[in-house]
């Protein structure tokens, strides 16, 4: 009998956070949490991060009880939704046999650590919470306040949620480091060609060498509505660039000079709601890359005056050997604009001489690294976006990792700072 099936309920990291800033009851996940049912046992936790949040494909993930079959909970269902199927017509096997591969190392890899990993109260003698609310967080949603948010209640709150074995780093992240990466040596070229034979995809090749493309009439408007729309997102906050390491394996934030934007990030309304679920869809399916493997949305909003000066976005390239080396480094962007600018605003790589004017609803895709070895930068795709002139420029990241970004970030394995 699986701990987590059926009644499918919606969770959500960023409740603990909404929550604290009493917006709680206007979040969906936490409305879906007050309707729950009887709580669940909270030891539960090291099994449940292990079974099912290798299926979550992003900042939220489905719980489901009372039903036989605990893989229906999340990875299986969640794989087949935003598996790498449709696009009638087009190769696929390779991607296919990618996704397999995965999945089989998921299955193989959860069994040995419920095996092998101790949990429990008796893991908890010399632990410690590092806020003094945790056992309230724990209590929240009904009990089950620590698989609400993982990231932060593992770690933070590890003896209220009975997860101390889990604090390392190390334990916590190993089963992740090994899973397969999501590019070969050769896949870019052949993606990039791929693309001009999906059905209905009009694609525009801007560069061929690097890949640089652009979808004209990308986001529909009812997706362009959607994501502008602010509950799908959390606060804007003043964009930071990602820092050292400390202590806890989190990386601080820095501020510099070379980017003046507001961001916020994709929360449980946009990586929940259908309308979110089928845009991270299609544009899996075009890079042929599993959700898994992707960072949460990030939005970018430009006042006049505002801008982000050249950079790369896969600048923190890390040792192919390193242990704490989880997600690895970007190797896609997909941008995508949400608006037209009166005046400015466009995304400019310099050394290619080339700049896209934001028009709402197109993106444009660009590769990180080098097609023969995705290990290694390909630095002509450093790019800038220029000032805004007049007007404000509404803009979305979708980041693509060579590494399961998604499932490392759900539980706290990214780097991110806890939030
Ligand atoms: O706004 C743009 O045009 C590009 C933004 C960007 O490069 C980034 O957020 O990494
Ligand atoms: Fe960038």
């Amino acid at each position: 009998m699986g701990l987590l099936g059926g009644n499918s309920v919606t969770m959500c990291r960023w409740s603990l956070v909404s929550s604290r800033a009493g917006s709680a009851r206007s979040h969906f996940g936490s409305r879906a949490a007050l309707r729950r049912g009887p709580s669940a046992a909270r030891w539960t936790l090291a099994q449940f991060w292990r079974k099912d949040a290798v299926g979550t494909a992003g900042a939220c993930h489905e719980l489901g009880r009372g039903r036989a079959g605990g893989r229906r909970g999340g990875r299986d269902v969640r794989g087949r939704r935003h598996g790498l199927r449709g696009a009638a017509g087009v190769p696929r096997v390779r991607a296919q046999l990618r996704l397999a591969e995965v999945h089989r190392h998921e299955q193989r890899e959860h069994r040995a650590d419920l095996a092998r990993v101790p949990h429990g109260p008796d893991g908890c003698r010399n632990c410690k919470d590092r806020e003094e609310r945790c056992p309230q967080f724990a209590r929240a949603y009904q009990g089950l306040g620590c698989e609400d948010n993982p990231s932060y209640m593992i770690d933070v709150c590890a003896h209220s949620c009975n997860t101390c074995h889990l604090k390392d780093f190390a334990a916590r992240c190993k089963h992740l480091v090994d899973m397969p990466e999501s590019l070969e040596p050769g896949t870019i070229n052949q993606t990039f060609q791929r693309m001009r034979s999906i059905k209905g995809l009009d694609v525009e090749i801007l560069s061929e060498d690097p890949w640089i493309v652009k979808f004209p009439k990308f986001l529909t408007d009812e997706e362009i509505d959607f994501l502008k729309d602010a509950n799908t997102r959390g606060p804007w906050e003043e964009a930071s660039d990602t820092g050292a390491l400390d202590e806890h394996g989190r990386r601080k934030k820095v501020f510099s000079s070379g980017r003046k934007t507001d961001v916020a990030w994709c929360n449980c309304q946009c990586q929940e709601h259908p309308v979110g679920k089928r845009l991270v869809s299609r544009i899996s399916e075009i890079l042929r890359v599993h959700p898994h493997y992707m960072e949460s949305m990030q939005f970018l909003r430009y006042g006049k005056g505002m801008y982000y000066r050249a950079h790369h976005d896969a600048a923190a390239v890390r040792r192919r050997d390193d242990p704490g080396n989880v997600n690895k480094h970007r190797i896609y962007t997909f941008f995508m604009y949400l608006n037209d600018v009166t005046k400015g605003g466009g995304t400019r790589f310099p050394s290619l001489d080339l700049e896209i004017q934001p028009e709402r609803g197109s993106a444009i895709l660009w590769p990180s690294v080098h097609n023969h070895d995705p290990w290694e930068v390909d630095h002509r795709t450093r790019h800038e976006a220029l000032e805004v002139e007049d007007g404000e420029k509404l803009s979305m990241n979708l980041w693509w990792h060579l590494g399961p970004h998604a499932l490392a970030h759900y539980i706290g394995c990214s780097g991110a700072p806890i939030r």
